[in-house]
């Protein structure tokens, strides 16, 4: 092979990072992945280190270039788990504070309150998105509240907020930047425009100076340093947001294509130019942008869902079996009328409800580990098809993801859906998807040749008849009313302990 053949994808997730190397033929020739820990300091909250995620970058790199020399990578490409958030200094590129996860319900007081005041319209315009604590903006301006109350050292450029991507960036290139997608998922980017709002800003209360500058998913981005074996001076020819990378992977720029990427969470997008509010209770969103002009951006719709995988891992803990152990008790079992609600952080698409609280319901003295596994694997596939079934009409769903490996979910999706489901059947999408656009970008392949790449799929038809999908969705419906009729916050505590810092 010759030097300068392949592509370098890390993927950095939430529960692990994962790297990798994609031959010209789109083929993956090596692969690795590195665990990441969570913590959980109060209910509802939950945490990262940043120098973790960079050990595991490290680390999965190191493993997946095992035996391979590493000159032959042409380029990298980064996937990576969106509006995560930190903190830290400039001069020295150290970590003020930990990384607020995606998942952390800290400041769902400070979105009510900010829906209170009237900004919820005003947000959901200009960026797109509803005011939640799933996104970065009220994670920026509480970490921001504890590290620089006063807001000085942020307007005098001695701080640098970012994303995971943006972290990544900094450390392994050097540049304080942000992919666009990422910046759209952050709750502060006008999203027609693909530009910071200055009114945002105002709103959240975050300096300009402490934001990182809005690059597209193709550039330009730093050469890497310091990512041993990897020489020092490889670009970085792509970034992009682990779903909107699923969706490259998935071929998602060919018209009528939505996809599911089922992992902790689970996303539903699908591109779309309309860029006009709609009352679906999906988001709008930067799929991915060859240039940061308006002409070069590809708008999507998209509907995250909170809880898919993190649902099965729950209840395996708690029942102490296995996820697999789980989906071996739900395939030919029934639920029974037993529905499992898992709010377990609130609602997010398409109810966008802070203060949903996980339910099960339906039980009766027969109820059994069996039904209630299943209840959990429908839980996921009832909460994408209300996000699909927002998104217009679609026949296929495009599955990816760790939890869509496993078939019984999905012919429960296809059941309760009523359309065919491809499930993917190359792990990693999301890697992928960044090593894709990545080979685009530094002339591995053309746009043709990237048509013509291998994406093989298993097939699962629906085997229900509408009237019996319209009896079982009437009734998770009815369960999900349930489990909102509170109005109490689950994570809205008084008084926050101090910072950690940035190590664990
Ligand atoms: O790391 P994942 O796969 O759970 O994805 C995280 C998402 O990007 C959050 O929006």
């Amino acid at each position: 092979m010759a030097r300068g053949e392949v592509i370098l994808a890390i993927d950095q997730g939430t529960s692990s990072t994962k790297a990798l190397l994609v031959d010209r033929h789109g083929h993956v020739l090596a692969s690795a992945s590195a665990p990441l820990g969570q913590t959980h300091p109060r209910p509802g909250w939950v945490e990262q280190s940043p120098a973790e995620v960079l050990a595991s970058v490290t680390a999965a790199t190191r493993s997946c270039l095992d035996g391979h020399d590493p000159a032959l990578v042409a380029a990298v490409g980064i996937s990576n788990q969106r509006e995560s958030m930190l903190l830290w200094e400039r001069s020295t590129g150290e970590p003020v504070t930990p990384i607020i996860s995606w998942q952390d319900r800290r400041t769902a007081a400070r979105c009510a309150s900010l829906v209170a005041d009237g900004f919820g319209e005003t947000v959901r315009d200009v960026t797109g998105l509803p005011l939640d604590p799933m996104f970065s903006a009220t994670k920026g301006a509480w970490l921001l509240d504890h590290a620089d109350p006063d807001r000085s050292r942020s307007r005098n450029g001695d701080l640098c907020l970012g994303t995971v991507d943006s972290w990544l960036l900094s450390r392994f290139g050097g540049e304080h930047l942000i992919e666009i997608g990422n910046a759209a998922r952050t709750q502060l980017l006008d999203a027609r425009a693909g530009r910071w709002d200055p009114g945002l800003l105002e709103v959240f209360g975050i300096p300009s100076q402490v934001l990182p500058r809005v690059v597209a998913s193709t550039g330009p981005f730093p050469t890497v340093r310091g990512l041993p074996p990897l020489p020092d001076g490889v670009p970085v020819a792509a970034v992009l947001g682990d779903s909107h990378a699923a969706l490259f992977a998935h071929a998602g720029w060919r018209p009528g294509r939505v996809k599911a990427t089922y992992g902790t969470g689970s996303s539903v997008m699908a591109l779309s130019q309309d860029t006009t509010a709609a009352d679906t209770g999906l988001c709008r969103t930067i799929a991915w942008a060859t240039g940061t002009e308006s002409g070069a951006i590809a708008h999507a719709v998209e509907g995250n869902i909170l809880s898919a995988g993190s649902t099965l891992r729950w209840l395996a803990e708690t029942v102490g079996r296995t996820p697999a152990e789980l989906a071996d008790l739900a395939d030919g079992a029934s639920s029974d009328g037993v529905h499992l609600v898992p709010a377990f952080g609130g609602l997010a698409a398409p109810w966008w409800d802070s203060n949903a609280q996980a339910t099960l319901v339906g039980m009766t003295l027969a109820t059994r580990l069996p039904q209630i596994a299943r209840a959990a694997l429908e839980s996921i596939a009832f909460q994408v098809e209300d996000v699909v079934a927002a998104a217009g009409p679609h026949e296929v769903l495009l599955a990816d993801g760790g939890a869509a490996a496993n078939p019984t979910l999905m012919q429960i999706q296809a059941d309760i859906s009523g359309r065919k489901v491809h499930q993917s059947l190359v792990s990693d999408l999301s890697a992928i998807g960044a090593a894709h656009l990545a080979g685009l970008t530094c002339g591995l392949w053309t746009q043709s040749e990237l048509e013509e790449f291998d994406r093989p799929v298993r097939v699962f038809s629906p085997r229900t008849g509408a009237a019996e999908r319209r009896r079982t969705r009437t009734a998770w419906h009815q369960a999900v009313a349930r489990a909102r009729a509170t109005d109490q916050p689950t994570c809205d505590k008084p008084t926050d302990p101090p910072l950690t810092g940035g190590t664990p």
